[in-house]
């Protein structure tokens, strides 16, 4: 399999590179030259695997002349064995044919841990055999921070780094980054939001030579297809449980960078018969806006009680548009500069294409806490507000009844105590076991102010030798 850039400028790379390069040396995304597509007998015929077999059969087409199969298959049960519930990605019934698919199940409560703990081991597998040393540089709004963390603490042959906006992640997010301790882990809380974070990852890529001679950069987020590729294995294993290829299933998912979405489209351009994809935003809902009238528009991020979607500019949507632009990398070029600095419509014909792919809504603050409540008093089920985002827009856009609602349940409610107790819940939810002791732990990490040199120099200091 290869990879090429949304932009059009970049060489083709095989997957190894892929997954050490991030972002595209001419500013674009990664994604498959081409993506495989299966018939409704081929997707039948995996309709009753277990997980960790499931995901084999999905991720090793994009793998394919990198990883051996015997080896990937060990580091997918690996992976996999870390998570608390035997099913993986269980689903749980909110009433008929609305569905949740808890994705917190894994070590760091939230859906990063399906594609972080695998890319963790991917890493030190390839850099292993590579006898490469590389520095991860990762941005968080919280949740990728901890997966990363977790996924990479053991590799030594990595040194990381993962940028936070100070203040604006939960303290039970902070804590799960923070109490890490190791002299490879390193935690900024950069004075400002998540989209600085973000911007400032993007430009250490372009330019890397503040590092050390000989390292690179590795991208924990999911401008690295990795990610992306382990995303697309539950939406799969969702629909068969509830009766895919023969039966059409619709999915809600809360989006923020827009990389667990994509993997939804990406299933469905696999094959997988699915109805509706729902884009479920929080008040930063350029998105939403975008996908209603055409008109990609930035206004100032607003910080909301689901702190992990509080993104303006997600960076997987040139994803999607490349596809839409009929994979014309000049075009998207062009798009993404002018979609920095101005209010941008897209030609009719792309929009359409869109239009025809997904659904969106946004829903302020009062509308999570509302769902929080309502569901928690309806089906004594407790949502995070991620989550009770993507029910409320399931709610509002679903349109056959007869066909089965998925909303991916995208982190586990202790993680957000303070939306869950706006919503009457009258105490923090408990922690998992094996995070009880959470707030007695030492925590470790830098305040820096928003300025990239600041950043590159306490990184250039850290890095080990
Ligand atoms: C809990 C949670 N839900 C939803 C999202 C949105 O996912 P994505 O960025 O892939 O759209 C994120 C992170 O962005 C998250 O941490
Ligand atoms: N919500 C994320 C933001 C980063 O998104 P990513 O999927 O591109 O890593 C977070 O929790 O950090």
């Amino acid at each position: 399999m290869k990879y090429i850039s949304t932009r059009g400028q970049a060489p083709a790379l095989n997957f190894e590179d892929v997954m050490l390069t991030g972002l595209a040396p001419d500013g674009g995304l990664y994604v498959p030259e081409s993506l495989p597509h299966y018939s409704e007998a081929q997707i039948a015929a995996w309709s009753s695997l277990p997980y960790t077999d499931l995901a084999f059969e999905i991720v090793q087409p994009f793998v394919a002349g990198c990883i051996p199969d015997a080896d990937l298959k060990a580091i997918i049960d690996d992976t996999y064995s870390e998570f608390r519930h035997p099913a993986i990605a269980p689903l749980v019934q909110l009433g008929h044919n609305e569905w949740l698919l808890e994705l917190f199940q894994g070590p760091t409560l939230a859906f990063k841990d399906f594609a972080l703990q695998m890319l963790g081991r991917l890493l030190d597998y390839v850099l292993e055999k590579r006898q490469q040393k590389v520095v991860i540089m990762g941005a968080t709004s919280g949740d990728t921070g901890s997966a990363a963390i977790h996924g990479t603490k053991r590799c030594s042959n990595i040194d990381i780094f993962i940028l936070h906006p100070y203040q604006r992640v939960s303290e039970v997010q902070r804590r799960q980054m923070t109490t890490v301790m190791g002299d490879n882990i390193h935690n900024i809380a950069l004075k400002g939001h998540f989209d600085h974070c973000q911007a400032m990852v993007k430009a250490s890529f372009a330019d890397q030579g503040f590092l050390p001679e000989g390292r690179q950069l590795v991208a924990v987020n999911s401008i690295n297809w990795a990610r992306i590729m382990a995303q697309i294995v539950y939406y799969f294993y969702a629909a068969y449980a509830l009766g895919a290829p023969s039966r059409r299933v619709s999915f809600s998912v809360p989006t923020g960078n827009f990389g667990d979405i994509y993997a939804g489209y990406l299933a469905k351009q696999m094959g997988l018969p699915i109805e509706q994809l729902v884009v479920a935003t929080n008040q930063n809902d350029i998105l939403h806006r975008f996908i209603s009238n055409n008109q990609f528009e930035k206004h100032e991020l607003q910080h909301t009680l689901s702190p992990s979607m509080d993104i303006v500019v997600s960076s997987n949507f040139e994803r999607m548009l490349f596809d839409c632009f009929d994979r014309d990398g000049a075009a998207i070029a062009d798009l993404m500069e002018r979609m920095n600095t101005e209010t941008v419509s897209i030609p009719a014909t792309a929009f359409d294409k869109v239009r025809g792919l997904f659904n969106s809504y946004s829903v302020d603050d009062a509308a999570t806490v509302d769902t929080i409540s309502r569901v928690y008093e309806d089906s004594e089920y407790l949502l995070d507000p991620h989550s009770a985002i993507g029910v409320k827009a399931a709610r509002e856009c679903w349109q056959d009844r007869s066909v089965p609602m998925v909303t991916l349940a995208t982190a586990h409610p202790a993680k957000f105590p303070e939306a869950v107790m706006k919503a009457g819940y009258p105490d923090a939810p408990p922690l998992p076991h094996h995070m009880a002791d959470l707030f007695d732990l030492d925590e470790r990490y830098e305040v820096i102010d928003n300025d990239l040199a600041a950043v590159h120099s306490f990184m250039a200091a850290n890095i080990r030798a």
